[in-house]
Formats: structure tokens, C-alpha cells, sequence
């Protein structure tokens, strides 16, 4: 069946997220779903004719070569509009030249969408509109449970699409199908079998120029209580019946509602640190608090770690780690899945022996598993070996997959509005004892794997030795 036209208002077009990720992927969809026909209109307060308009996109398409009917149909007939999107009748008119369902992406700044939304309280928007909104949502529990609640005054909370690249990685569904889609590793997925989970996703690029909305978020709030909270919910969630939005988005909700610090003690269970000058490969950093636009002030961290437990009956007593930072030694983007020991090795046995450690890589998807087993020659010789397998690259980009949720308007792969706030409730009590200075704020060079005296983890002793 062809899909309905949908209108993509992209407010913010002419900005780095739409020309870097959104429009790329736009293409790549296209390319693939050559019946889809998406008539899309750029906005933006400054001036650009539809010419240079098409020429952007143009541009962005060439970064994936996209081409063929949908692709074409799109060139031709997308066009752009100036308007500032805070203003109700500059909204009411844009919403006028709607062909079909009308999709609104905010590309926009937090601050600008929350002004947009409240505008759009006074436009009558067309049956079935969807909304997609961008990161940070809210800038704590309070103000995204506000930015909801006027979102519910204007949609329903299954046509808001609340982004999160990490939950469009194909990732996600590869942790689902390799959890339940066979018999061995899900009577193990719980606290009695597993004795820790790390959730690392370590960066070797640094600011990248982009104080200005770095510098107040920081590694806790850029990368964890968005991304890594939302791969710990897939993560340990209860089995779904289906991959339907309402049964993986309560499934996540459950998560993270019984989710808090380690033993309720923001200042034991984390750690933060920032970068001093140092080198990454052959890339040279300068100081964290020497890059352009930052407040050395604000004391914001580029590596954050945090151990929070999940109260409830599968998961109490296992500590999940998760860990995201800047300008480190190696990029490192996994789940690290340490399982208890054996409850006996036969006597008799000797050698190297470890634990099982199950690695689900987040980009790219590919899985290891290592374990022992009787090696060569000596048979009594326990020794490691690993397993591993190719998840393969997804059929889109992550940006692809959360853009063909929004066109399909199907919220599966979105933050439901819960679940935002929940984020927020999660690592409001660290933010706070930061900002109180009750843990220090470490330093590493640029280019280390971290400060030194950090323990490292998803990694076991035998191999850091090793
Ligand atoms: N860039 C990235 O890699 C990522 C960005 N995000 C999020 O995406 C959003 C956009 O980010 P990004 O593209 O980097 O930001 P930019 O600053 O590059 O772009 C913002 C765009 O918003 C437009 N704009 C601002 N005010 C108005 C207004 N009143 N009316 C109409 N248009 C307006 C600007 O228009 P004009 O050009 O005409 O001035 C500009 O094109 C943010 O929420 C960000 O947090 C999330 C993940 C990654
Ligand atoms: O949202 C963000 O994600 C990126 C990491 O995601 P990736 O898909 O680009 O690897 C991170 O660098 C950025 O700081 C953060 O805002």
C-alpha cells in the first residue's frame, strides 16, 4: 500500500542537526522507500530563497547518494519558508500549506521549542498532526513534566515523538531478538546469574565547538540521563509480548521507575572528571576549561560515571554502571555483561579461569562472548576462549529509523513522556551533589582512558594485566 503524503516542517532547517544527520537520513529512507512521498519545508528566521533552499538538501542527499522516485519527488517540490516558529500567526500560516499529515520537527534550541509549543496552543492544528521533538528535553524533572503537560494540551502523548538516536540503533532490536528470540540467555538475564552490567559509551572526540550547549549540560546530562538510561531500560526490561509501542514503552517505564543511585547515595555511587590538554591519536586537545566558550566556573565534567541499581525482583542486588566521557584513549561503545562464577569447578580442573562475559558492542552491533573451556593438549587445563558474531549494520542510520517512527507515526523507538521525567528524577539527586561539590571533580589528560585511581571497568583483572 503507498504511504499517505505527509508534510515535514522541519523548523530549524537550516541548522547543524537537519544538515549533518536529519537530512541524510531523510535521503537514505527515500532511497529505500521509493513509494514513500514526503513533501518537506524548511524553516528557519533567516532569509534563504527555495533555490539554495533545494541546494542544501541537495548536498546532504549527495552525503548518501540517495536517488529514485521519492527522492526526486521530495527535490522538486521542497520549498522554504521564513518564520519565526515563536510567533502564533507565522505558525498558523506555515500549517496552512499542509498536504496531508503535517509532521513538525523542533531542530530548534530547547528554549525556542518550548516558546514554539506554547505559540502553537493558540493554532488549530490539522487532524493527525505528530510532533518531534529534540534533546534535552526539559532541563529537570519540573520542567519537562511542564513541557508535557503543554504538549498534552496539544496532542495526544502517542503522536509526540520525544527523539533519541540511541533508541533508532538497530541495537535496540538486536537486544531484544538475541534476548528473547532464544532459549539460553533470558532464564539467565536476571540478578540470580548476572553480577554486574557496565554500560560504557567513552568518545575520543572532545567539545567539537560546542560550548554553548555543552558546557551547562555536561557528560551526566548529554550522554547518560538521556542515551545510556534508555539502552539500561531495553536492557533490563521485562519480556514484551510484542515490539508494539505500548508494550516496550511500559516495559521501559517499569525500568526506570524503579531505577535510583547504588543504595540511595548520589555522592559514593558516581564519579566526574574533566579533561586537561593531552592528545587523542595524533589530535591535540587543549584543556577542557581552555576551549572556546566555556566557564571554567560552571565545573562541568566531560566523563561521568554512575552505579545505580534497578529495585525490583529481577535486578536487586546487580549494579549497573554506566560511563560516557570526551576526549578518552579509545572509543569504547558496549554493554559489558559480567555473570556470576560457577557454583563449583570439578577438583581436578586447573588454569585460567574467568567469569562469563557477555559484550553486546553498540556500534558497531556485534556480540562476544567469553567463557572456559578445556583447551589444547592438557585436558585438565581450563583456558578462555570467545565467541563472536556480526549483529550487521541496521537498514538506516539511527536518525533514519527515529525518522521513519515519525513519518509511520509510530512512537516505538520514542521517549514516552514518563519516561523523560524519570530520566530527570534518576540523576537529579547526583546533579545536586555535584553542583554542592560533594564529590570531586577529577582530571585526565586528553587521550588517557581516565583519571588515574579510576577502577575500569567491563574489564576483568586477568585482562587488564593481560
Ligand atoms: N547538532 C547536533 O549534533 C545535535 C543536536 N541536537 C538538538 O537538536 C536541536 C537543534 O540543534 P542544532 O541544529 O545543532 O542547532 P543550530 O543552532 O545549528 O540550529 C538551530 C536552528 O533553529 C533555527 N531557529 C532558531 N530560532 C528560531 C525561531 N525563532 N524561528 C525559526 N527558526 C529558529 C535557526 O534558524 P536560522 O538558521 O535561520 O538562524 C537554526 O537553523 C537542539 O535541541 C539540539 O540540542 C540533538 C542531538 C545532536
Ligand atoms: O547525543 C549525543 O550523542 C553523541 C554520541 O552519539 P553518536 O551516535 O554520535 O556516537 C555525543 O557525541 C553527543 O555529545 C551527544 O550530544
Amino acid at each position: 500500500m503507498t504511504p499517505p503524503t505527509t508534510t515535514l516542517f522541519l523548523l530549524g532547517g537550516g541548522g547543524d542537526l537537519s544538515a549533518r544527520l536529519l537530512l541524510p537520513a531523510l535521503g537514505q529512507l527515500l532511497t529505500s522507500q521509493s513509494e514513500r512521498r514526503v513533501r518537506l519545508v524548511g524553516v528557519g528566521v533567516e532569509e534563504l530563497t527555495d533555490a539554495a533552499w533545494r541546494a542544501i538538501v541537495t548536498t546532504s542527499f549527495a552525503t548518501v547518494e540517495a536517488a529514485g522516485p521519492a527522492v526526486e519527488a521530495l527535490l522538486t517540490s521542497t520549498t522554504f519558508r521564513r518564520a519565526d516558529v515563536t510567533d502564533t500567526a507565522a505558525l498558523a500560516e506555515l500549517l496552512s500549506a499542509t498536504e496531508g499529515t503535517p509532521a513538525l520537527y523542533f531542530a530548534l534550541p530547547p528554549a525556542v521549542t518550548v516558546q514554539a509549543c506554547a505559540a502553537l496552543e493558540e493554532v488549530e492544528l490539522p487532524e493527525g498532526t505528530v510532533f518531534a521533538l529534540e534533546k534535552p528535553f526539559g532541563t529537570d524533572s519540573g520542567s519537562a513534566a511542564a513541557l508535557n503537560a503543554q504538549l498534552a494540551r496539544l496532542v495526544p502523548e502517542n503522536r509526540v515523538h520525544r527523539v533519541d538516536h540511541f533508541l533508532g540503533r538497530s541495537t535496540v532490536f538486536n537486544l531484544l531478538g538475541f534476548r528473547f528470540a532464544n532459549r539460553i540467555f533470558e532464564p539467565l538475564w536476571n540478578a540470580e546469574h548476572i553480577e554486574r552490567v557496565d554500560i560504557v559509551y567513552d568518545e575520543q572526540l572532545g567539545l567539537e565547538g560546542r560550548a554553548g550547549y555543552y558546557d551547562r549540560a555536561g557528560a551526566l546530562v548529554d550522554m547518560i540521563q538521556s542515551h545510556l538510561l534508555q539502552v539500561l531500560a531495553v536492557f533490563a526490561m521485562e519480556p514484551p509480548a510484542t515490539l508494539d509501542a505500548a508494550d516496550l514503552r511500559d516495559a521501559k517505564g517499569l525500568v526506570l521507575r524503579a531505577t535510583r543511585p547504588w543504595a540511595g547515595d548520589p555522592v559514593a555511587s558516581s564519579s566526574r572528571a574533566r579533561y586537561t590538554a593531552g592528545s587523542v591519536d595524533d589530535r591535540a586537545y587543549p584543556s577542557y576549561v581552555d576551549e572556546e566558550g566555556v566557564h571554567p566556573d560552571r565545573q562541568t565534567e566531560t566523563l561521568a560515571e554512575v552505579t545505580l541499581e534497578v529495585n525490583n525482583w529481577r535486578w536487586a542486588g546487580v549494579p549497573f554502571t554506566l560511563r560516557s566521557g570526551k576526549a578518552l584513549a579509545a572509543r569504547r561503545r558496549e554493554i559489558v555483561v559480567r555473570f556470576k562464577p560457577a557454583n563449583h569447578i570439578p577438583i581436578g580442573f586447573e588454569g585460567k579461569t574467568g567469569p562469563t562475559v557477555l559484550r553486546l558492542f553498540l556500534a558497531p552491533d556485534k556480540m562476544s562472548l567469553s567463557i572456559n573451556i578445556n583447551g589444547p593438549a592438557d585436558p585438565h587445563d581450563l583456558e578462555r576462549t570467545t565467541f563472536e558474531a556480526d549483529f550487521g549494520p541496521g537498514q538506516f542510520s539511527a536518525y533514519g529509523e527515529v525518522l521513519e517512527g515519525i513519518l509511520d507515526d509510530d512512537p516505538a523507538l520514542s521517549v514516552r513522556g514518563d519516561t523523560a521525567e524519570q530520566s530527570w528524577r534518576i540523576v537529579e539527586p547526583i546533579l545536586a551533589a555535584w553542583r554542592a561539590n560533594d564529590v570531586a571533580l577529577d582530571e585526565y589528560a586528553a587521550g588517557s582512558p581516565g583519571p588515574d585511581g579510576w577502577e575500569p571497568i567491563g574489564v576483568l583483572p586477568q585482562e587488564r594485566e593481560g
